[in-house]
């Protein structure tokens, strides 16, 4: 929020899309006979690949909005947009400050310590030295890898790394977080750890950005979310709403009743709200009873 109490927009997404263009075995089928003379002279040929397919949304600060879908369906594309690090190929992204990307591959140095890679961390943000003194006590506490925190980092744990990169990346106090899956592999006491650092920062009117296939994630954590299926948005709401039509779809999608859930998706890109008929079900069986 400002300095009036208002929220104001972090980030603008308007007509976003992202073709990726990749070699295809099927399209070198197509080639017919030419395919042996092409493909040996190092020639593949490529498709289209539409990631993101016009996507439009603007987030405000305060928010801590989760970004849902399956495998594939484009949204660590979007993060990196949003981050800077691709272009789209039409479209635009707008945002209010240099938002700061933490991912699981986060570059972190496997062989320096955890205390080493959170100073180069620092460093490579612009911290002065004096600055980097009284954050790395804030990262250490925030990270609670007791004396691992002295050891070379590929000596941890997948958990233990997502620690480390968490609290390096909200050590910065960004005014844009965007966070790609690293709270999925803390445990209990490190992911409520992380939870309440992203309080911190959206109290602080920051906006968190969270990419995830959780949906109980987003439930616990996000006020807002944003499900995102082959490169379109489904549906944009309140993170509770969202996320429960979202699980509803994919406990369908994965019990293989695919009828039932292109109707879910159908109804929820029309906006109208996704009813949970197991639910009901269990209701008026418990009521009869
Ligand atoms: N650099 C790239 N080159 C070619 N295709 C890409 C590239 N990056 C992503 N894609 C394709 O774009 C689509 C969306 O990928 P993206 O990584 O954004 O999905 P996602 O929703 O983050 O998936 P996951 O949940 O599995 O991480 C996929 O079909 C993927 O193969």
């Amino acid at each position: 929020m400002g300095r009036s109490g208002e929220a104001y927009p972090t980030v603008v997404v308007e007509a976003v899309t992202r073709t990726f263009q990749v070699p295809s075995l099927e399209a070198e089928q197509d080639l017919g006979p030419v395919k042996g003379a092409m493909t040996r002279v190092g020639w593949r040929p490529k498709v289209p690949l539409e990631a993101l397919k016009g996507v439009s949304f603007t987030t405000h600060s305060g928010e801590a909005i989760g970004v849902i879908g399956r495998n594939g369906s484009g949204k660590s594309t979007l993060l990196r947009l949003i981050a800077g690090l691709d272009v789209p190929t039409s479209g635009s992204v707008t945002t209010t400050s240099t938002p700061v990307l933490l991912g699981v591959n986060a570059a972190l140095q496997p062989e320096l310590s955890g205390l080493d890679n959170a100073r180069l961390g620092l460093l490579a943000m612009g911290f002065t030295p004096e600055q980097l003194q009284r954050t790395i006590v804030k990262i250490t506490e925030q990270a609670d890898l007791g004396r691992a925190i002295h050891r070379p980092m590929k000596t941890y744990s997948s958990g233990m790394g997502a620690r480390l990169r968490f609290a390096i990346a909200t050590a910065a106090e960004p005014e844009i977080l965007l966070i790609d899956e690293a709270l999925a592999t803390g445990d209990d006491a490190s992911r409520e750890r992380a939870e309440r650092r992203m309080e911190e920062i959206r109290e602080r009117a920051g906006t968190v950005l969270l990419v995830t296939h959780s949906g109980k994630t987003v439930e616990e954590t996000c006020s807002r979310a944003i499900w995102v299926n082959d490169g379109i948005i489904v549906h944009d709401g309140p993170a509770v709403e969202t996320a429960r039509a979202y699980r509803w779809w994919a406990w369908n999608i994965a019990q293989g009743e695919t009828e039932v859930a292109d109707r879910l998706l159908a109804e929820a890109l029309r906006g109208s709200p996704v009813t949970d008929r197991r639910s009901r079900r269990r209701t008026a069986v418990k009521e009869q009873g």
